[in-house]
């Protein structure tokens, strides 16, 4: 039987044809997931703007809907392990990634937006009009469509739900159709939490359902998270239909500078955690290393050490380092991107071939000897593999900030050095939203996450969040009239 759709308080079938979902670790069915039709999503949306106007949601006091918050966090916590593995089972994430990144993650940052709930404040401004109070509220913008994607499916979906929830929003819900099951889960437990009907919904579907959520007219805010080409749909549907507001988090291709006084076997360790989580379908994986002539061999030879002494496997055995790739279709992708690196002439170090194993396993792999203008460097793999390219020294630094910065994306950069001068210089050149100085690229609920250039739109988690999910609106008072 398949999953259920849930609109309006209510779990109902899809009217389309459910679809398969796959455990990657064996390349097999593991569940049906049910297919919303383009009324369903209709119907969606209207139950989240009749939410969003009802007194069950609109009149909760801030302490009430925090409470709803912290509760749903709570449920996360005792649901832990039935999560992690089902997480595990759907995307492939070896299991600790799933309770420590995936599952931990998803609860803390209910907590922190349950936090903000009560300290979304406007301010007063000093304006020239006589007997005249001015001041701001922030309120929430309403109808949300959240779309997210397969690589960490229930941390990004708390990404954008609790402050979306803490804000006073509605929301529909659209996971990658790869991906839907905790997603499924979750709001499972959001309903358990006492969530009242038509604030959330959710909606699987794939092939259009996305399409149809950035093309609706009672939308008021999209937040993405995905390809940067579907970003792009996502932009003209919103110019074409009603200018909805977008929030976008899209692809990357991170740089990695490793300076000649950098401690090579932290920046190897570091470059590892930092490239090959999540077998590096992460948008801020390190891909592309610069390291200066001086260290380059010491650093090619650790690295290609480190990745081939790491243990390909299931996410549920205990031993594995690293999962497999989310599905066949992305397998074949970054195949074929490592088949081209090959072609351009890039150095094959280890690695560079689908794993002889049931499953959708990639071997992780380093290119050396890699040349700026190589396909590897620019396009976004999100697969395990680790680009090593080379400068030549302290002189070099605006040239290897310009090499950094040649680059369609802009989410996360890194530098591994002792020296705090090269540190801040670099971190102030490089164009993007997160530069991580000697560790991997870990984000936190308190620090905004997003983009610079063509990685997107706007920043998620932190205070930020706040106000990509609020209108501010002015009241001018004239208390002389
Ligand atoms: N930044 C990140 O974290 C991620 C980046 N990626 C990158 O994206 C590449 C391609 O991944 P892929 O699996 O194809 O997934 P995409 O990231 O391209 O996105 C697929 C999702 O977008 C939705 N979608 C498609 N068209 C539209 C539209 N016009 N409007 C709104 N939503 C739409 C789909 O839903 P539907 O079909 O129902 O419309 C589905 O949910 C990867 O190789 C990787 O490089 C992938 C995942 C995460
Ligand atoms: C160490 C944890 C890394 C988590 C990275 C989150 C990725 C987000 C994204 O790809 O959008």
């Amino acid at each position: 039987m398949a999953t259920k759709l849930y609109i309006d308080g209510d779990w109902i079938d899809g009217d389309s044809e459910p679809f398969d979902s796959y455990d990657p670790a064996e390349g097999r069915v593991f569940e049906q997931v049910s297919q919303a039709s383009s009324q369903q999503v209709d119907e969606a949306v209207a139950a989240a703007r009749a939410a969003f106007g009802s007194s069950a949601w609109r009149d909760l006091l801030p302490v009430q809907r925090a409470a709803l918050l912290f509760r749903l966090a709570d449920l996360i916590d005792q649901h832990a392990e039935e999560l992690a593995a089902l997480e595990t089972r759907d995307q492939g994430q070896p299991l600790e990634i799933s309770r420590t990144v995936s599952v931990r993650g998803a609860a803390e940052h209910f907590r922190y937006y349950a936090g903000w709930v009560t300290k979304i404040e406007g301010s007063t401004s000093p304006v020239s009009f006589p007997d005249t109070l001015h001041y701001t509220r922030k309120e929430p913008i309403g109808v949300n469509a959240l779309i997210t994607p397969w690589n960490f499916p229930l941390m990004i979906l708390a990404w954008k739900l609790a402050p979306a929830l803490a804000t006073g929003n509605t929301v529909v819900i659209k996971p990658s159709e790869v991906t839907s099951l905790s997603s499924v889960r979750l709001v499972e437990l959001a309903a358990q939490a006492g969530f009242p009907a038509g604030v959330v919904n959710l909606v699987t579907g794939g092939g259009e359902t996305g399409a149809l959520l950035s093309a609706h007219r009672d939308v008021d805010h999209l937040s993405y998270t995905g390809s940067t080409a579907v970003g792009k749909l996502i932009t003209k549907a919103s110019a074409e239909s009603n200018l909805k507001r977008l929030t976008l988090e899209l692809g990357g291709k991170a740089p990695s500078i490793i300076a000649a006084d950098a401690d090579i076997d932290a920046a190897v360790a570091g470059n590892l955690a930092g490239g090959l989580l999540n077998s590096g379908q992460v948008c801020a994986a390190y891909t592309r290393f610069y390291v200066d002539k001086r260290r380059e061999q010491e650093f090619v030879e650790k690295l290609a050490r480190g990745v081939s002494t790491m243990v390909l496997g299931a996410g549920l055995d205990p031993s594995s380092q690293l999962g497999p790739l989310v599905s066949e279709k992305h397998l074949n992708h970054v195949q074929r991107l490592v088949e081209v690196g090959r072609a351009e002439g890039a150095e094959l170090v280890t690695g560079g071939r689908v794993a002889d194993r049931e499953g959708y396993f990639f071997q992780p792999t380093v290119f050396a000897g890699v040349q700026d203008s190589m396909t590897v460097v620019h396009e976004e793999i999100f697969g395990p593999v680790l680009s090593v390219l080379s400068y030549d020294g302290p002189d070099e630094l605006e040239s290897l900030i310009a090499r950094a910065n040649d680059t369609e994306y802009g989410l996360a950069a890194t530098v591994w050095t002792k020296d705090i001068a090269t540190a801040q210089r670099l971190a102030n050149g490089i164009r993007a939203g997160a530069v991580f100085v000697n560790m991997p690229p870990i984000p936190d609920m308190a620090a905004p996450w997003g983009g610079y250039k063509a990685s997107g739109w706007g920043r998620e988690m932190g205070p930020q969040a706040i106000d990509a999910y609020t209108e501010t609106k002015a009241v001018w008072l004239n208390y002389g009239y």
